[in-house]
């Protein structure tokens, strides 16, 4: 469980010379009901891990497209606490590892050790949390650790070498590169100088180290991937996965994780 079956599951990637690829997909849009079938719909796709989103009312990282599923979850009633319940309650039925990526107050209003001890049985094995910064983790870091739940760091493309060094360095399961200066959302290219800030955090960090904000298609997940581990792909699968575009989510995740050889 945690930190280990996070770490297996990147690493058998790895080893298989396949990139990583984790969506993030919005707990609650399209109603809780179907939370269970979507992560199984997305773990058949090859993908290996899953990043949940918890709807929150001010989501400040994110662009139009996760806020607006954010806003559908939240009409349909979606919280921290039924979203742990329908991860407990359809946990045996799940073998990809679940990473949830929450603001850090509705994890203030759970409260952080009930959060932990319920998160780790719900079968929780990762956590990201974009508005808490290195200096304020020590709020949480014990409570996670007690229950072996893998917090996982995001670097900024703004950061200077010491404080990526030392994010790198404490980022458990894998490292999250934050690719864009801005918000989530889908674009079609990245800055050229995003592949030497990835091979200096590759340097940095022991962990994998996954590119994510504004990867939209497979040439930019294997342009990205040449320079780290893989990507994680969040407004393009949840706006494909709100539209019923099944097809084109499988075709997304298996043609991103795929190495094709070049003569
Ligand atoms: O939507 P994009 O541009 O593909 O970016 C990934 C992203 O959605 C997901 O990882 C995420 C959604 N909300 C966040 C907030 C902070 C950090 C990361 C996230």
């Amino acid at each position: 469980m945690g930190k280990e079956k996070l770490k297996k599951a990147l690493q058998e990637k790895i080893k298989s010379n396949q990139n990583i690829f984790a969506p993030y997909i919005m707990a609650g849009d399209g109603g809780l009901d179907i939370l269970e079938e979507r992560i199984n719909f997305i773990q058949e796709c090859g993908a290996s891990a899953i990043e949940l989103g918890i709807p929150f009312s001010d989501p400040v990282a994110d662009g139009p497209t996760i806020q607006e599923a954010g806003i559908r979850a939240l009409e349909n009633g979606t919280t921290l606490t039924n979203v742990l319940e329908k991860l407990q309650s359809t946990k045996e039925n799940r073998s990809i590892p679940i990473v949830i990526m929450t603001y850090l107050n509705p994890i203030l209003v759970y409260g952080i050790e009930k959060f932990a001890k319920d998160a780790a049985n719900a079968g929780v094995d990762g956590i990201i949390i974009p508005d808490l910064p290195m200096e304020e983790e020590h709020i949480i870091s014990p409570s996670l650790s007690d229950y072996d739940i893998a917090f996982v760091r995001l670097a900024a493309m703004t950061s200077p070498k010491e404080r990526l060094v030392e994010l790198a360095k404490r980022s458990e399961g894998f490292l999250y590169a934050v690719a864009v200066n801005g918000t989530t959302g889908a674009r079609t290219k990245h800055d050229t100088n995003v592949t030497s800030y990835l091979d200096d955090l590759k340097k940095y960090s022991d962990v994998p180290v996954l590119a994510g904000f504004g990867v939209s298609n497979t040439e930019q997940a294997h342009t990205l991937s040449k320079h780290c581990d893989g990507v994680i792909v969040g407004s393009k699968i949840v706006q494909l996965l709100h539209e019923g575009r099944l097809n084109e989510v499988h075709n997304l995740i298996e043609g991103s994780i795929i190495v094709e050889f070049s003569s």
